[in-house]
């Protein structure tokens, strides 16, 4: 497989290795410093484009791979109120796109499990339910695009909740903030957002009730996980056409 990186930071470089190891070619790194590259003329001969960047940058990144007939496969987080227009794009012009907010397997299962227990939740009462995320500090967007998905999860499977909030305290950018977390009204899911250390990712799903607390908790040792779950979804999308997420790897995989 004939790969271009685009975003040579933590995520590129990792997967870089990745790429290496399993025997594909990194033909083409693209970064800042070169984000003007990013054409037909260099993505010519491409197999699948691996897009890591910012979520300033991500959606003209992933158009161009789009309208010059290369097959992509994203992870950014941030921007995806547009990652329909680019589904949209993508399916118009016979292209292939891959998207995941997460692609280490165990946060997938825990998104299964995630949107099982909410659908349980509705024939118990007495439960209230939130969602923790911790990540690094250089981390740009709150909340992170796993909780969003955690938290869609529970939108969709439990009757009492219909969207989120982001609980962000001393972080810039925070989407759909509130201020304080007893502002959270009746019917949303809060996602409380930490920024710590060198920490890739924890996220939690919290059920409090009087008189217990019942958690799902999934924590990344390392963005290795991420990486190769990043190189599994473009050895899948390569060769196809069509719009793909997690889901459809996992269903190939059974
Ligand atoms: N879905 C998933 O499983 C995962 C998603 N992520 C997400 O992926 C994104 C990247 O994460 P991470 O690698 O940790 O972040 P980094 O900041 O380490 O890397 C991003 C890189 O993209 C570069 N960049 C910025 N603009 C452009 C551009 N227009 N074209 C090409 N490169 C550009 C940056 O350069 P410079 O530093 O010069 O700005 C930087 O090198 C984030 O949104 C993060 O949330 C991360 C891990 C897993
Ligand atoms: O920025 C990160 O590091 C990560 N971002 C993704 C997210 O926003 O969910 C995935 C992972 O948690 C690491």
């Amino acid at each position: 497989m004939k790969a271009a990186i685009i975003g040579y930071g933590k995520m590129g470089r990792e997967i870089e290795r990745i790429l290496h190891e399993r025997g594909h070619e990194a033909a083409l790194v693209i970064d800042t410093e070169n984000a003007a590259e990013l054409d037909a003329e260099h993505l010519r001969g491409i197999d699948v484009a691996l897009e890591f960047t910012t979520p300033a940058t991500a959606y003209r990144n992933i158009r161009t791979c789009i309208e010059c007939g290369v097959a992509v496969v994203s992870g950014t987080t941030g921007w995806t109120d547009r990652l329909p227009e680019l589904q949209a794009l993508c399916r118009e012009r016979g292209g292939a796109l891959f998207y995941a907010s997460n692609y280490c397997l165990g946060v997938n299962l825990m998104f299964r499990l995630n949107r099982c227990l909410a659908e349980m939740m509705n024939r118990v009462g007495g439960y209230d339910v939130r969602i923790g995320e911790v990540h690094h500090t250089q981390k740009k967007d709150a909340p992170s695009g796993t909780a969003i998905t955690l938290a869609e999860g529970i939108v969709e499977n439990l009757d009492a909740k219909r969207g989120w909030v982001n609980y962000a305290p001393g972080i810039a950018h925070a989407a759909n903030r509130v201020e304080r977390s007893e502002e959270t009204p009746a019917d949303c899911v809060e996602i409380r957002s930490v920024r710590e250390g060198e920490v890739p990712g924890v996220h939690t799903v919290t059920y409090e009730s009087a008189d217990d607390v019942l958690e799902i908790r999934h924590t990344i040792r390392n963005r290795r996980t991420l990486a190769a779950g990043a190189v599994t979804a473009a050895e899948f999308l390569c060769g196809k056409r069509g719009v793909f997420g997690m889901d459809d790897l996992l269903q190939q995989s059974k």
